[in-house]
């Protein structure tokens, strides 16, 4: 027999913002059903692994901003859980003096007066051993910011969701959509109804945004997340109070270099360089180029000397990129009871309880409670056709 029913809001994709956004809607006592296309936990999407950066150090003050609440959002489920989601490292950022993007990071959290230290070249190795500092580029630690324990942070949401009446079904690829006033979605297993719809569907949003008549400027990459062996085990542990870190661009790399502190796997450092080769969600084992390690084995050996020059360990992810690298967060152009949270941009993960409470405030038409203006579909053009 096929599943059916009739909810307030149906969340497609059960990574971290669907998540989040189906946990907010049952909080507001939304009859609200997640539906994910894999048996959950899964490692195809973009939320999956132990680890993830949260940081106030951007380069615009409308991120450095959300993080506020973000932080508190995360302690707040911390408590309601009794379980621990973040730990504070600090993220050093390290950039050219001269570097346009470098001295925006710098500024923005001057500006927003986050706690920060400044490095100079002669305390530099003082502080941050086993680094080298490039010459002509500066540091400064964003004191506040660290490691997100991401697994666990979806699983305690999706928990949450759960205890607060909240449905998931897992293993149930939405197969169609049809806009209306009651939304009607079809699934591998069957067919639901809702008043509204939110569409969190990661590197996949086109693919489902095509039933709708609308396609989004995303492009889908696949990005090599690496593991770097320590020749000193321990040397650049989270234990000794090594920093995650970021490079703004470097000799090697137009884009940025990041990397967390050896922690989920002993002895091995997470280094990734922030940008891949484009894939199709479903291909993603298909796309085997390498460039991208090739531009972080550089970078290690030039200023990482502690690690191994070669990777031990190398997983998969994706990011959903927009031309301007800042998220979607909108309702869609012609049926205003969908919503679509998408485009991350590989820098989401962090931003998830703050995303989640703005995507509920559109899909139950409450005005957001943050600027969304950086978010806005219209910033595209996009063009859209009915899909009735
Ligand atoms: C290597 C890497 C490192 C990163 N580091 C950081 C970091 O340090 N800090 C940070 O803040 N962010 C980081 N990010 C970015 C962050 O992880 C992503 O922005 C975030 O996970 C995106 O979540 P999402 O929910 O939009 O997408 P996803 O996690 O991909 O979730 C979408 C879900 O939708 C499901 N779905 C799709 N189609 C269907 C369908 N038809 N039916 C049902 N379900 C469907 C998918 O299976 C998937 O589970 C990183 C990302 C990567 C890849
Ligand atoms: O969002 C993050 O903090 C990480 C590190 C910088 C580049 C993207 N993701």
């Amino acid at each position: 027999m096929s599943a059916e029913g009739e909810y307030d809001c149906i969340v497609i994709g059960a990574g971290v913002q669907g998540s989040f956004t189906a946990y907010q809607l049952a909080k507001k006592n939304q009859k609200t059903l997640l539906l994910e296309q894999f048996l959950l936990p899964h490692s195809r999407g973009s939320s999956h692994g132990q680890t993830r950066i949260i940081r106030r150090a951007y380069d615009q003050d409308f991120y450095t901003n959300m993080m506020e609440e973000c932080y508190e959002l995360w302690a707040q489920l911390e408590r309601e859980e009794g379980v621990k989601l973040y730990r504070r490292t600090g993220l050093l950022v390290m950039g050219p003096e001269n570097s346009e993007s470098y001295q925006q990071f710098k500024v923005t959290l001057q500006r927003n007066k986050t706690p920060m230290v400044v490095l100079t070249h002669d305390n530099f190795s003082q502080h941050i051993p086993n680094v080298n500092l490039a010459p002509g580029d500066e540091a400064f630690v964003d004191i506040s910011a660290g490691v997100l324990f991401a697994d666990r942070a979806l699983r305690t949401v999706q928990g949450q969701f759960q205890k607060s009446g909240g449905v998931i079904r897992d293993n149930e690829a939405v197969t169609n959509i049809k806009p209306g006033p009651v939304v009607i979605v079809s699934t591998s297993a069957g067919v639901y109804r809702a008043k509204s719809l939110v569409i969190t569907a990661g590197p996949w949003t086109n693919k489902l945004l095509a039933h709708t008549g609308l396609q989004l400027p995303l492009e889908v990459v696949k990005i090599n997340v690496c593991y770097w062996k320590e020749k000193v085990p321990g040397s650049y542990s989270v234990k000794r109070r090594f920093p995650c870190f970021l490079l703004t661009e470097g000799e090697e790399a137009k884009e940025h270099i990041y990397g967390l502190p050896s922690n989920e796997y002993p002895g091995l450092v997470k280094i990734c360089y922030h940008m891949g080769s484009e894939t199709d969600p479903d291909q993603r084992d298909k796309q085997t180029d390498r460039s991208d390690i090739e531009i972080l084995r550089r970078y290690v050996t030039r200023c990482l000397p502690g690690l191994v020059p070669e990777p031990a360990v190398v997983e998969s992810c994706m990011y959903t990129l927009t031309p301007d690298r800042h998220f979607v967060l909108d309702c869609h152009p012609a049926y205003s009871n969908i919503v679509i949270g998408a485009g991350f941009s590989g820098h989401g993960f962090k931003f998830g309880p703050v995303i989640g409470k703005l995507l509920c405030e559109l899909s139950l038409g409450e005005m957001p409670s943050n600027d969304l203006s950086p978010f806005r579909i219209r910033r595209f053009h996009v063009k859209t056709k009915s899909a009735l």
